[in-house]
C-alpha cells in the first residue's frame, strides 16, 4: 500500500535516499505539494538534497512543535467557519501535520472539519474558495470524465477510496451545488483520521450535474455550474461514466456515495450495490449505526430487538436506510419479515405512510400501513402516532428542528419506561430535539442519541453522556475492513458486522453511559471495526487478500500522520 509521489512516506520506508526531481517535486514545488511538504522540519541533509538551500528559515523544527504552532494558530481563529477555513488551508499545504492535529485533537476538531461546521463551510464555499481539492467532474462535459481522472497521474494500485456527492441534499441543508465538494474533502479527512486511510490513496470527487438553488445560480462568485440540475437519462449517462472511469482506473477502489437525493442515490444503489465495491453512506453507514445504538439500548432496557416498537419520522434516504437494517435486526431476532415490518411506523410530510398516502415514493411502500389498521380519518401526525403506537424508539432523520417536542416525549415515556430518542437530524440547527431537553422531559429515563456531538447532560447528580449516533463512527472502520479484505462487494452481512462491532465497545455499565463509544477512541474503534469486517468478507467469500491475521494487517493498513 505505498502511496504515491509521497516522498516523506517513501523515506519512512527507508526509500527516501538519493530522490531527484525526476522523482517527485523539488525546491519550492515540493513545499507546494501538500503530501510530502515538511516546512520547517526538513533536516538540513533533505534541504540540501532536496534543493531547499535557502528556502526555509534555518532553525529545524519537531512535528511535535509544528503541531503547537499549528494549535496556537487554530485557538487564534474568530470562529467555526473561521477554523474550518485554517485547517483547510493546513490541509492544503502540510497533510501530515494537519492529520496529526486531527488525530490528536478528535473530539474537538471532528465538529470544525466535519458536522456540524462543514455544513457551513458548504454554504460558504464559493466565497471562502482558495484553492481547488479534489476531482471536478462537471455533467457539461462528460468526456472530461475520465481525462480527469488520469491527471491525477495514479496508478492502478494507488487508490483505496473514492468519496463521491452530487449534493442534492447535503446534510439537512439540502441543494448546495459545488459547495459539496466540502463533503467528500470532510468525509475523507474522518476516513483518514479515524480509520488510517492513506490521504494520498483517496479521492474526494464532486459530481457537479447542476444545482437547483437559487441563491447560488444568482451569485455572481459561485463556482459550480451556473444552471438548474440536470435530471434523466443524461444524469444516469454521467454517473455511468463516472462508475465507468473509476472502476477501469482504479479497480480496487472502494466507491462511498455520499448526500444524494433519495431517489439518486437508491437507484444508483440497486443499480452498483451487486457489482461493485460501492455502498451509500446515509442509506447505509447511518442504519448500521443507528442498529448499534439500537442494540445497545435493546441492551440497557431489556427489551428484545424482536419486541421493540419504532417511529421513523422523515422517512427520506437516512430514515428508510435505518428502518431497513432495524427490519432486518428484527428478523435476525426471530420475527418474519411481515412481522418485522409491520412493527415500524414512517412518518413524513404527509403524516404517518399509508397505502392510500397520496405521493408515497417506492422505497416507502414497504413500510406504509393497511388503511384498514389505520382510517384516512384518524389523526395521524407525528404526536398522534408516537399515542398509538407507543414505540419504544423514536429516530428523527426529518431535518425538522424541534419536532420532538415535550408533548411528544411525554407521551413515548407515558407507555414505556425507558423511551430511546434518537434526533439523528444534522448540522445542529436542524436536530429534532436537543438531548438536555429529552432527558429533563422524562426525569433521565430517555436514551438518547445525536448526529451532531453535544456535551454531557448534568441532570439529578447523573452525568448523562450523549453518544454521537453519526455514520462517523461506522463508515471509517467498514471502508478499511473493505480495502483491507478487498471486497468485492459491501455486503449486508458486512454492515451488520460493522453494526455489532461498534455496539460491543460501547461501555454500558455505568448510569448515564452512552449507548455508542466514545469519538475519542475513534481511531482503536474503527481498526476493531475494520477486523469485523474483513472477517465478514472473507466469511461470505467477497474478499479477494489473503487474510491470515487480519488484527495485524488491520493495524498495518493504518497510515500513520508522522514524517518519514
Ligand atoms: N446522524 C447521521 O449519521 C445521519 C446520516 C444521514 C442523514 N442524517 C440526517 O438526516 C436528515 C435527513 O437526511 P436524508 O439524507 O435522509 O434527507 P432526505 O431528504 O432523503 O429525507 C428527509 C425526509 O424528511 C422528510 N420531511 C421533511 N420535512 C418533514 C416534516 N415536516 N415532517 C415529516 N417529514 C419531513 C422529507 O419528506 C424526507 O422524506 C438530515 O438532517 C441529515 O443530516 C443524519
Ligand atoms: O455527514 C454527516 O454528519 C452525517 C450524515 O452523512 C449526514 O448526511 O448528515
Ligand atoms: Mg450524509
Amino acid at each position: 500500500m505505498a502511496p504515491p509521489r509521497n516522498r516523506a512516506q517513501d523515506a519512512h520506508k527507508g526509500k527516501g535516499k538519493g530522490h531527484t526531481s525526476r522523482e517527485g517535486p523539488n525546491g519550492r514545488a515540493l513545499l507546494a505539494d501538500p503530501l510530502s511538504n515538511k516546512g520547517v522540519a526538513f533536516t538540513q541533509e533533505e534541504r540540501e538534497r532536496y534543493g531547499l538551500v535557502g528556502v526555509l528559515p534555518p532553525a529545524v523544527l519537531s512535528l511535535e512543535l509544528q503541531a503547537r504552532r499549528a494549535w496556537e494558530q487554530l485557538g487564534a481563529q474568530g470562529d467555526d467557519l473561521a477554523k474550518n477555513v485554517y485547517l483547510e488551508q493546513l490541509h492544503d499545504r502540510n497533510e501530515v501535520l494537519y492529520y496529526r492535529l486531527l488525530c490528536d485533537h478528535l473530539p474537538e476538531l471532528l465538529p470544525i472539519v466535519y458536522d456540524p461546521t462543514v455544513g457551513e463551510a458548504i454554504k460558504r464555499y464559493s466565497h471562502e474558495y482558495r484553492r481547488p481539492r479534489g476531482v471536478y467532474l462537471s455533467i457539461d462535459r462528460p468526456q472530461d470524465v475520465r481525462p480527469a481522472f488520469q491527471a491525477l497521474g495514479l496508478g492502478p494500485d494507488d487508490v483505496d477510496l473514492v468519496v463521491a456527492t452530487d449534493a442534492e441534499q447535503l446534510l439537512g441543508i439540502g441543494d448546495w451545488g459545488v459547495g459539496g465538494m466540502q463533503i467528500s474533502v470532510g468525509k475523507l479527512a474522518v476516513y483518514t483520521a479515524a480509520a488510517g486511510i492513506h490521504p494520498g490513496r483517496a479521492v474526494p470527487v464532486m459530481l457537479d450535474v447542476g444545482t437547483g438553488n437559487q441563491a447560488l445560480l444568482n451569485d455572481p462568485l459561485y463556482v459550480g455550474n451556473r444552471h438548474n440540475r440536470v435530471r434523466g437519462e443524461a444524469y444516469d449517462s454521467f454517473v455511468a461514466a463516472f462508475v465507468e472511469a473509476v472502476g477501469e482506473l482504479f479497480p480496487h477502489a472502494l466507491l462511498h456515495w455520499e448526500d444524494f437525493g433519495p431517489g439518486n442515490g437508491r437507484r444508483i444503489l440497486q443499480q452498483y450495490g451487486e457489482k461493485i465495491r460501492t455502498f451509500n453512506d446515509d442509506m447505509q453507514g447511518t442504519g448500521a449505526i443507528t442498529l448499534a445504538c439500537v442494540m445497545n439500548a435493546a441492551r440497557v432496557t431489556g427489551t428484545p430487538m424482536r419486541d421493540q416498537r419504532i417511529v421513523v419520522f422523515g422517512a427520506g434516504t437516512a430514515g428508510v436506510g435505518i428502518a431497513d437494517q432495524l427490519r432486518d435486526a428484527m428478523v435476525r431476532d426471530g420475527l418474519d419479515r411481515e412481522e418485522a415490518t409491520r412493527r415500524i411506523w414512517c412518518v413524513d410530510r404527509q403524516g404517518l405512510l399509508r397505502q392510500s398516502t397520496e405521493g408515497l415514493r417506492d422505497y416507502q411502500q414497504p413500510y406504509a400501513r393497511p388503511d384498514d389498521e389505520w382510517p384516512p380519518d384518524r389523526p395521524a401526525d407525528l404526536p398522534s402516532v408516537v399515542d398509538r403506537a407507543q414505540p419504544t424508539v423514536l429516530v428523527g432523520t426529518s431535518t425538522q428542528h424541534g419536532a420532538f417536542t415535550e408533548d411528544v416525549v411525554r407521551s413515548m415515556a407515558r407507555h414505556v419506561d425507558r423511551p430511546v430518542v434518537l434526533p439523528l437530524s444534522n448540522p445542529t440547527e436542524k436536530i429534532e430535539a436537543m438531548p438536555e431537553d429529552v432527558l429533563r422531559w422524562t426525569g433521565g429515563k430517555a436514551l438518547v442519541a445525536t448526529g451532531i456531538p453535544v456535551p454531557p447532560v448534568e441532570l439529578d447528580g447523573t452525568t448523562y453522556v450523549i453518544g454521537q449516533a453519526n455514520n462517523a463512527l461506522l463508515y471509517p472502520g467498514l471502508g478499511l475492513g473493505a480495502v483491507v479484505a478487498r471486497a468485492d462487494r459491501i455486503t449486508d452481512g458486512m454492515l451488520q458486522a460493522a453494526a455489532e462491532a461498534v455496539a460491543g465497545l460501547a461501555d454500558l455499565s455505568q448510569p448515564g453511559a452512552a449507548l455508542l463509544p466514545e469519538v475519542e477512541n475513534l481511531r482503536a474503534s474503527s481498526a476493531v471495526v475494520a477486523t469485523a469486517v474483513a472477517r465478514r468478507a472473507a466469511e461470505e467469500d467477497v474478499a479477494r487478500a489473503r487474510l491470515d491475521d487480519v488484527i495485524q494487517q488491520v493495524q498495518d493498513a493504518m497510515w500513520q500522520p508522522e514524517y518519514g
